[in-house]
C-alpha cells in the first residue's frame, strides 16, 4: 500500500464531511488536514494494473505506462471476457459502453477504482462499488465542449432540415420547397440542466437570436443570467418553448421526464434534441406523440438501449421526421484526447502524488 495525498478544492465543510463518510468507510482517509478552502484526503490506494476498455484514446494508456503503471486495453469487451479479466487488476476505465454492475463488482477482488473516460456515471453501479470500497471518478468537464458543440449543430440542421434534404439530394431528387425551415432567430430554446454542456448550449444559441429559457434545480435565476438564460418553472417551459435540449444527467428523478404528460403540455410541432441521455424520454411516449405530430421534429443521440435493438426505438430511428446519430458528442479528437488524459492523470495522482494539477473527480455513492 502506498499512502498519496489529493486535494480537493472548494468544498463546503458539509461537502467534506459527507466526502468523509463515502471515504473513510473504505479505509481509505488515514489522515486530514484543513487549510483555508483545500481539504486534504491522504489515501491508501494501489494501481499496479489497469484494464481500459471501450476504445478510451491511446493518450490513457500512454500516459498510465509512462509512470510504470501495466496497461491492458480491450477496445471490445463482452461481459463475460470482463469478468474473466477484472479479477487481475487494480483500475477499470471505461466509456459508456461498459456496463459496470454489481456483478462485475462482485468479481473485481483486487479493484480499488473505476475511471469513466467522460462524464456520465449511468452505467456503472456508484452504490455497488461504494459498498465494496471501490472509488468512481470521471472526467466531467472534459467533454462538454464536443456535446455543446453537436447539440447547437442538430438545433440547426432541425431548423433547415439538413438531414433528410441533403439524403433526398443524393438519391437524386431537387426538392426546394420541401425543405423550406425556419430562422432559429427569435425562437425559444428551452434548456433542461444547465450543467457544463446546457451553459454552454445557451451562450451559443444566444448568439444565434435564440431567447433562451433555461430550468435546472441546482442553478440560480442570477446564475442563468452569465450565460444568458432565463430561469423558470418547469411548468413554463412546456408552453413556452420551441426547441428543448435535454442536458441533465440520468438519474431515478430525471429517467422519463420526456413523457406523455409533458409532450401533451407542449406546443404542437416542438422540436426536440437529446444529447444527454437516452433514458431522459419515455420511447414509447415520444413515438406517439412524433405519429401524432405534436413532436415536429427531434434530433437524438442517445437511446434508452445502445446500440439500440428494442423495434419501438429502431421505429423513433426511423421516423422521418428523427435525425438520429450514434452517441456522438463526446466523439471528437479533442474530446477524447481530454477525458482519457483526465483520467489517466487521476490515476497517476493516486500512485504519485502531486505528480498531475488535475483535480480528483469522485463520485459520490448516493446511499
Ligand atoms: O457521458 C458522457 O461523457 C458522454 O455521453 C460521452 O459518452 P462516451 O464516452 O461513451 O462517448
Amino acid at each position: 500500500m502506498i499512502t498519496v495525498t489529493y486535494i480537493i478544492s472548494g468544498r463546503t465543510t458539509l461537502e467534506y464531511h459527507r466526502m468523509l463518510v463515502d471515504y473513510s468507510c473504505n479505509r481509505t482517509v488515514v489522515r486530514k488536514t484543513r487549510h483555508h478552502s483545500q481539504f486534504q484526503l491522504f489515501i491508501k490506494m494501489e494501481i499496479k494494473s489497469v484494464l481500459i476498455v471501450d476504445g478510451v484514446g491511446p493518450v490513457c494508456a500512454d500516459t498510465l505506462t509512462s509512470h510504470g503503471i501495466s496497461v491492458t486495453t480491450k477496445p471490445k469487451i463482452t461481459k463475460e471476457e470482463l469478468l474473466k479479466e477484472i479479477p487481475k487488476h487494480n483500475a477499470l476505465v471505461v466509456r459508456s459502453a461498459t456496463q459496470v454492475t454489481e456483478e462485475v463488482l462482485a468479481a473485481a477482488k483486487n479493484l480499488n477504482v473505476v475511471g469513466r473516460a467522460g462524464a456520465g456515471v449511468d452505467n456503472i453501479d456508484v452504490n455497488a462499488a461504494g459498498k465494496k470500497n471501490i472509488m468512481v471518478i470521471n472526467a466531467p468537464g472534459a467533454n462538454a465542449m464536443s456535446a455543446c458543440e453537436l447539440t447547437c449543430g442538430l438545433i440547426l440542421a432541425l431548423a433547415r432540415h439538413v438531414v433528410p434534404a441533403a439524403t433526398s439530394l443524393k438519391a437524386g431528387r431537387w426538392d426546394r420547397a420541401l425543405y423550406t425551415g425556419t430562422e432559429v432567430n427569435n425562437r425559444t430554446l428551452a434548456v433542461l440542466g444547465l450543467g457544463r454542456v446546457g451553459r454552454e448550449v445557451a451562450v451559443r444559441m444566444r448568439s444565434f437570436g435564440m431567447k433562451v429559457i433555461g430550468f435546472d434545480p441546482y442553478v440560480t435565476s442570477e446564475q442563468c443570467q452569465e450565460f444568458g438564460a432565463t430561469k423558470v418553472e418547469l411548468s413554463e417551459v412546456w408552453p413556452q418553448a420551441d426547441y428543448i435540449t435535454l442536458h441533465m444527467p440520468l438519474i431515478d428523478s430525471t429517467r422519463s421526464f420526456i413523457n406523455k404528460e409533458v409532450l401533451n403540455s407542449c406546443k404542437k410541432g416542438v422540436k426536440i434534441v437529446n444529447v444527454g441521455r437516452g433514458g431522459l424520454i419515455h420511447e414509447p411516449d415520444f413515438l406517439e406523440a412524433l405519429k401524432e405530430g405534436k413532436v415536429g421534429a427531434a434530433a437524438l443521440d442517445v437511446f434508452e438501449e445502445e446500440p439500440p435493438k428494442n423495434p419501438l426505438t429502431l421505429e423513433i430511428i426511423q421516423h422521418p421526421a428523427v435525425v438520429a446519430t450514434p452517441h456522438l458528442g463526446a466523439s471528437t479528437k479533442e474530446a477524447q484526447v481530454r477525458v482519457g488524459q483526465e483520467i489517466a492523470e487521476q490515476l497517476v495522482n493516486l500512485v504519485k502524488p502531486g505528480t498531475y494539477k488535475t483535480p480528483l473527480a469522485a463520485v459520490k455513492p448516493s446511499n
